[in-house]
């Protein structure tokens, strides 16, 4: 049996190319000493996998950003604003991930959005009218040479034609079929230059294919691989899936040429189903994805070859692979020295799932496979139950019932007592709560981990800097403020920090997009609340200022999705334990003072199934109550805010109007206000503050930018009902480009107030 791997992390073991890229950006590397550093990379990371024999290594499943950019890029789809900046061609990729403010003109990023279930995020390719589809870039030969020329054989990847297409959007009259031919023709081109190059297998990447597809979609996906497909010559295609299961195209996608296929039999509920029910062509190979890219977990080699041997009755070769690219696991364990082995030998990173592919590999070609030491062992782990229940939160979690769940009095009545006791201006300014993460704030964190200060030393620095921030806040003239999360290292880990039942790594890093990682905490447990987590520096910001001070939590949803989860009990029960804990949190945060608390759901349409038979009854069933459950308990006078990152959640529209917090902040600059109409359409009703500028780039938005999107905000919003605040929290930008574009806010939200003050005078 062989092996194969979708793809592999990029960002470095010690998140080299993070460091290098964003040195890149200050000016300190050159652009050669990046493509150096990213030369030692991918050569490292081909080492690894070749060193544990795996049979399909990647390649070009590196990146400078972003793998749908690269395609686009490689396509020639690069939108006529960034053409005419007239910049060098890595310059101009990044203008595209990031935006461009500099001598040779002003233009945003390109929009920035979810990759399917996970915390990764790709750049939305857009097509003009005028772009001329065609291969334009060597990306994917040259990264498959310099591979070759360190003795190793690749698999090159790209993003298919199906999942490109779907994920891009049109940005003018004309529609995919103006394009469609030139689509097909410029990835025929890559097949045969792949030939020439004597690859022997390509992989290509169709995510897409796991969602709800219609007839038309399926019709595409049959006409475009029927052409592409004719262009192979000797080489071989595998057609890769992953993040579930191909239900509504299996039978259309085995009938095609491809050589192999490759299914997700970890998120893919009916996958078995499906090549048990339907069959598997003999003449192709079957990539099986059995080793989970997406959970930390050891693999259970038990399960693991029985699902191989069910298989094996009907599927003459199968190789045995990843269930998607490793990207979204961290490097190793070998990285973690305070984690005990005790705790270890339940997890598999990316370098130990390698391991495991060998493993499997070696198990399954001998004779007994149950008497291999590596099998043993491996059984061993899953013996006994690993875990040690806390009964009070068990018992908790049992006995809540619907009342928990529902906030008193009902928001029209709460929205007047709060409107009388707030007292807050139209169009009231606000920020999402982090400010900038600077050199010396990470510093001070980090000085206090390595034990050269204090904890008193540690909590005064972070005290200096929110009495700094509340003097910004008060200077800049925002009406509600907040005290900077100068003490969170992520909004996630830092509350799996103070909550008991979460574990912790120290170099775990998973990208999340460009340079920027996080570290996911582990849930282990079941999980409590020991002591206030945020009230002493909540209540400590609120002393400085007369004005409103906004309490700080993540909500339960977003800590269980931006975790790694255990998968013993059910991700409801686990989410309704956070969200208990959460509650006190906020009851807490009511009884000393604080009158504003924004509980944030930023990942919670993460996690929403990719199909939409499963999302109330798989997921916001429990999702939405976990949010409830954790601020029903406060008193009318009590705001409630939420904030929710990448406002794709139209279709779900009706149910974050029901998490029934009284105001809702949420991104809509960088994916063009779409939302605003769905808003208008479903009367929603909670207020709402959709950012009115991209806080993912550098770029300083000018007053008059940011009167125009309130403008337009104020066609479909109620204006008593708007708030006005960047698209998310400001921890990744620095202070002079915060400060500007917040006095640029604040500026434009006045003078918009004051038109609209003369404007409701007249109306009298
Ligand atoms: N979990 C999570 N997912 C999210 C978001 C989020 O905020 N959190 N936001 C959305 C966008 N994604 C984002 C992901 C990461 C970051 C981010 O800023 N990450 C930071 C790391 C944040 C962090 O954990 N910092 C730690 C560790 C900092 C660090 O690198 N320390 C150095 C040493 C200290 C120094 O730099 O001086 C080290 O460990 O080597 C800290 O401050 O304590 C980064 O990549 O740079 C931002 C947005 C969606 N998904
Ligand atoms: C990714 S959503 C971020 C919300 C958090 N309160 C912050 O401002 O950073
Ligand atoms: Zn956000």
């Amino acid at each position: 049996m062989r092996t194969s791997v979708i793809g592999y992390p990029r960002v470095g073991n010690s998140r080299e190319l993070k460091f290098a890229t964003e040195k890149y950006f200050e000016g300190v590397l050159s652009a050669a000493q990046l493509q150096e550093t990213a030369t030692l990379l991918r050569n490292a990371h081909w080492q690894a996998q070749f060193e544990n024999g795996i049979d399909f290594i990647p390649s070009n499943d590196f990146s400078f950003y972003d793998n749908m950019l690269d395609t686009a890029v490689l396509l020639n789809v690069v939108p006529k604003r960034y053409r005419d900046l007239r910049l060098e061609p890595l310059t101009e990729y990044f203008a595209m991930a990031r935006g461009y403010q500099g001598v040779n003109g002003d233009v945003k990023a390109l929009a920035m959005k979810k990759w399917f279930n996970t915390n990764y995020h790709y750049i939305v390719p857009e097509i003009e009218d005028d772009t001329e589809i065609t291969l334009a870039g060597t990306k994917p030969f040259d990264e498959f040479l310099e591979a070759k020329n360190l003795g190793i054989v690749t698999k090159p990847v790209m993003i298919g034609a199906f999942s490109f297409i779907k994920l891009t959007k049109f940005t003018g009259r004309k529609t995919l079929a103006d394009f469609i031919t030139d689509i097909i023709e410029a990835y025929s081109k890559i097949l045969i230059k792949f030939n020439d190059l004597g690859v022997e297998w390509i992989q290509f990447d169709e995510p897409a294919l796991v969602m709800d597809l219609t007839a038309d979609d399926i019709a595409l996906l049959i006409r475009v691989y029927s052409e592409i497909l004719l262009a192979k010559g000797g080489s071989k295609v595998l057609l890769q899936t992953y993040f579930g299961d191909i239900r509504d195209c299996y039978q259309e996608v085995i009938a095609l040429p491809f050589d192999g296929i490759g299914l997700d039999f970890i998120e893919g509920k009916k996958t078995l189903e499906l090549v048990q029910r339907f069959g598997f062509p003999a003449d192709k190979t079957l990539f099986a994805g059995l080793v989970n890219g997406k959970n930390i977990w050891r693999n259970h080699y038990e399960h693991t070859l029985h699902i191989l041997a069910e298989l094996g009755k009907s599927v003459p070769d199968i190789v045995l692979g990843t269930s998607c690219s490793l990207l979204h696991v961290p490097y190793t364990l070998k990285n973690e020295s305070s984690l005990s082995d005790e705790y270890k030998k339940y997890f598999s990173f990316a370098e130990e799932k390698l391991t495991e592919l060998a493993e499997l590999k070696r198990i399954s070609s001998s004779e007994v496979p149950v008497k291999v030491s590596e099998y043993i062992e491996n059984s061993r782990l899953f013996q006994a139950s690993r875990f040690c229940p806390n009964a009070s939160v068990q018992s908790a979690v049992s006995s809540l019932s619907p009342d928990d769940f529902i906030r008193q009095p009902a928001f029209n009545e709460r929205e007047k007592i709060q409107q009388a006791m707030l007292d807050l201006p139209l169009l009231p300014t606000t920020t999402i709560g982090s400010f900038p993460q600077t050199a010396e704030v990470k510093a001070n964190r980090a000085n206090f981990k390595n034990g050269k200060i204090n904890l008193t030393q540690y909590i005064k620095f972070n005290k200096e800097k929110i009495a700094e921030c509340v003097a910004l806040q008060e200077k800049i003239g925002l009406d509600v403020l907040v005290h900077g999360e100068f003490e969170r290292n992520d909004m996630v880990e830092y509350f799996g920090e103070c909550l008991a039942g979460f574990l912790f790594t120290e170099k775990a890093w998973v990208q999340s997009y460009g340079t920027r990682c996080v570290k996911p905490p582990i849930i282990w447990g079941d999980i409590s609340r020991s002591q206030p987590m945020t009230v002493d520096y909540s209540v400590y910001a609120q002393s400085l200022t007369t004005k409103h001070m906004k309490g700080m939590l993540t909500g339960p949803v977003t800590i269980l999705n931006w975790s790694f989860p255990r998968e013993d009990i059910s991700l409801q029960d686990c989410a309704f334990q956070i969200a208990l804990a959460l509650r006190d949190e906020v009851l807490d945060l009511e009884a000393n003072g604080i009158k504003i608390i924004q509980i944030d759901e930023a990942a919670l349409r993460e996690k929403l199934p990719l199909r939409k038979s499963d999302w109330h009854r798989e997921y916001l069933d429990w999702a939405i109550p976990a949010f409830r459950l954790v601020h029903s308990g406060v008193k009318a006078q009590t705001q409630i805010h939420t904030h929710m990152c990448y406002s794709e959640f139209s279709d779900i529209i009706r149910d974050i109007d029901n998490m029934d917090a009284d105001v809702i902040t949420f991104e809509a600059s960088r994916s063009d206000l779409a939302i605003i109409d769905v808003l208008n359409q479903c009367a929603f009703k909670t207020k709402v503050g959709p950012g009115v500028y991209d806080i993912h780039s550098p770029r300083i938005p000018s007053t008059e930018e940011i009167k125009a999107a309130l403008s337009r905000m104020l066609e479909k919003i109620p204006q008593e009902n708007l708030w006005v605040n960047p698209d998310c929290g400001l921890k990744t930008r620095g202070n002079a480009e915060t400060v500007a574009s917040l006095n640029n806010l604040v500026a434009a939200a006045q003078e918009i107030r004051r038109s609209l003050h003369n404007e409701n005078i007249c109306n009298l």
